[in-house]
């Protein structure tokens, strides 16, 4: 091999062994709240040791002297101290059994404690690039890698270092030759040790990404599994699981056949050792060199040696899976939130809900500008009513307010305050989002109601469903408010998950609302009765609302229309409609037969309502009073149908 290759290789060498070297630091650094067990472990390892360490010693002793001069009283002896140290040995092989899993499974704790908070802690930006399986794969797998490293990587290794250390120094003292004929094998152990690390880790890697990759695939077809049904891909998909599921029996081969080899070979190195010491000792005991005493207790020695150098290949597999886990585990825990509160952060209380975009710009991590100085000045109690086609940009708008994300340049402030130096828990306990993504969770309907709102009451969430008018709903449930609504709220159709996330937003009491299309999914009655109730949660209180549906738009005191990230056009219903610009435009696309229809819908409602009764021009009094959003252009209208 040509010198700068050789430099090559071995500053790779160094540098794979550097960067190790600060992985198994910092997992022994997990190790520092258990410090107390951690060294009582490690005593347990010394005294199991120095327990077997023992019995050779006795055994030479009794050979020599009393068998040799034929003392029963020795035999004793010897006898009833072998039994208590094999007996002692046992012990502490138990504590440090039972104490170094007790260890392992609380740092496994405080790992997946550690990981969920940071996990809870990050943007919604590294959410939108991290894989689900990737991340639930590095919760299970590799925390269980660094968990099973500890007992079975590390105390194994401070076993077989002890073991070692004091074999040598004890064979040293007993015989040099010998000592030097047992121990011959560790120059051979170390290189053949750091070789088979090396090599086995980056293996070790891919099988745990693989793993990963598993999960997601996993996770991403049992979530979406309507999509494929209903597009009949279930081949395909069993196809890319099985395909992913061959990479990683793969890899996990690879990584058992490089183990494989390793334990035969070192049974083998330890039984050229026990050969040669039983050689050269018996050599030395039949040339009266040696006492025989000395030879079996060295032999013992050897053998001795042999646990962990049996278990050596066992524990490199552990040691090395160990630290890729903890790689995979250390780069999320690195991973710094791009939206983190500032040192001197402020609470956000008691606001009035004054809220200002200014000069706003905005870009999502690696791409073109979303959204390009945007200005808002929204009063506290006004409704600001964002229209726009889809794509350009009013949700994104909407999710830079709680500071999901922040603003690449401008401020955004509330009363006054950048929303940059308040807190986020107490900016968000001030922001009420009703999202377009209704996500429930696995729970009963009462607790994802209650969600936000720590100890709410029953009375509490029951107005809440009242006034999001999914109350009645879920007294109609055999279970009330105590059914299950099964993951992601499957169990629910649309609107109803829409209006129970209503609920839990009303509950929360906001100063602020944030409604991002949040009645799109709802039919036009239920509309109404959202929106009535709606209206009432929004008095005193500034709103966001992404406008889909007519009556938003009408009473909303801000219209803003938003074309490709740009605020083209702001003014009210009344203002803007009649001039011919881009509202103008949009609502006659997308809101103007949403008009017509509600006021045909409305007439036939009034024309059956008379044609039942008996008493016709009662029932139209009552009519009026039953539906109170029927403003004056529609009654117009249904008078001009009729
Ligand atoms: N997490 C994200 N990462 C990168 N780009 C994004 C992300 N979310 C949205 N975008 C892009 O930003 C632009 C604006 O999206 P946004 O969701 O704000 O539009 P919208 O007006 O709310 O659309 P719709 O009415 O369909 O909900 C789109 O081009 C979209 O592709």
């Amino acid at each position: 091999m040509p010198l700068e290759k050789k430099q090559k290789v071995f500053s790779s060498y160094v540098e794979s062994f550097k960067f190790n070297w600060r992985i198994f630091t910092r997992i022994l650094g997990l190790l520092r709240p258990h410090w107390f067990w951690s060294i009582t472990t490690l005593v347990c390892v010394a005294l199991a040791t120095g327990a077997s360490l023992v019995v050779p010693q006795l055994l030479q002793w009794v050979i020599d002297v009393g068998v040799r001069n034929g003392n029963l009283t020795d035999l004793i002896i010897a006898a009833v101290a072998i039994l208590g140290a094999s007996t002692l040995r046992g012990l502490f092989s138990y504590g440090q059994g039972y104490l170094s899993q007790a260890v392992s499974n609380q740092v496994a704790y405080d790992l997946r404690n550690m990981m969920y908070d940071h996990l809870q802690g990050l943007s919604f930006a590294y959410h939108d690039d991290s894989e689900t399986g990737q991340l639930m794969s590095r919760m299970t797998v590799d925390i269980e890698a660094v968990r099973n490293f500890l007992p079975f990587g590390l105390m194994r290794a401070a076993l077989a270092l002890v073991t070692f250390v004091t074999v040598a120094v004890i064979l040293f003292s007993l015989d040099w030759a010998l000592a030097l004929v047992t121990l011959i094998c560790v120059p051979f152990l170390a290189i053949f040790t750091s070789q088979v690390a090396i090599r086995i880790r980056p293996i070790w890697l891919a099988v745990q990404n693989e793993n990963g990759e598993l999960s997601t695939i996993m996770q991403e077809s049992l979530s979406g599994v309507r999509v494929v049904k209903s597009f009949a891909r279930e081949e395909f998909e069993m196809e890319k699981f099985d395909k992913q599921n061959q990479h990683l029996r793969d890899y996990s081969l690879k990584a058992m056949r490089f183990m494989a080899w390793n334990q035969p070979l070192l049974v083998f190195v330890l039984n050229v050792v026990t050969v040669l010491v039983l050689w050269v000792g018996g050599i030395a005991v039949i040339q009266h060199h040696l006492s025989l005493g000395t030879m079996v207790a060295v032999t013992q020695y050897a053998l001795l040696l042999a646990t962990p150098v049996r278990t050596f290949g066992f524990m490199v597999n552990w040691f090395m899976r160990g630290l890729s886990g903890g790689e995979r585990i250390f780069s999320v825990l690195d991973t710094k939130s791009t939206v983190t509160d500032a040192p001197n952060a402020k609470e956000l209380k008691n606001i009035e809900g004054h809220v200002r975009f200014e000069h706003v710009d905005f870009s999502y991590a690696r791409g073109r500008q979303i959204l390009q100085d945007v200005n808002i000045d929204a009063q506290p109690g006004q409704v600001v009513a964002l229209l726009g086609v889809t794509g350009s940009g009013k949700s994104t708008l909407l999710h830079l307010l709680p500071r999901f994300y922040d603003v690449t340049d401008g401020a955004i402030t509330v009363d006054g305050l950048d929303v940059r130096e308040v807190t986020q828990s107490t900016l968000r306990r001030n922001i009420g989002l009703v999202l377009q993504d209704v996500f429930l969770f696995n729970a009963t309907i009462r607790d994802n109601i209650g969600y936000g709102v720590e100890h709410a009451t029953e009375e509490q969430i029951i107005a809440a469903a009242k006034v999001a008018r999914i109350h009645e709903f879920i007294l109609s449930l055999p279970d009330g408010y105590d059914t299950w609504v099964g993951e992601r709220g499957v169990t629910l159709s649309g609107g109803q998950k829409q209006r129970i996330a209503i609920a839990r937003t009303l509950l929360l009491n906001p100063r602020i609302l944030v409604l991002d299309d949040s009645t799109s999914s709802v039919d036009m009655e239920t509309e109404y009765l959202i929106q009535q109730a709606l209206e009432a949660v929004m008095k005193g209180r500034t709103s966001f609302v992404v406008a889909s549906r007519l009556r938003t738009v009408k009473n909303a005191d801000q219209i803003l229309v938003i074309e490709d990230g740009h605020i083209v056009e702001r003014g009210t219903h009344d203002t803007l409609v009649t001039q011919d610009g881009p509202y103008a435009h949009l609502y006659d696309l997308q809101l103007r037969e949403q008009e017509e229809f509600e006021a045909r819908l409305l007439a036939q409602q009034v024309d059956e309502d008379l044609r039942k009764s008996s008493k016709g021009k009662k029932e139209a009094c009552e009519e009026e009073e039953q539906y109170p959003h029927l403003d004056a252009e529609n009654v117009e209208k249904r008078e001009a149908m009729r």
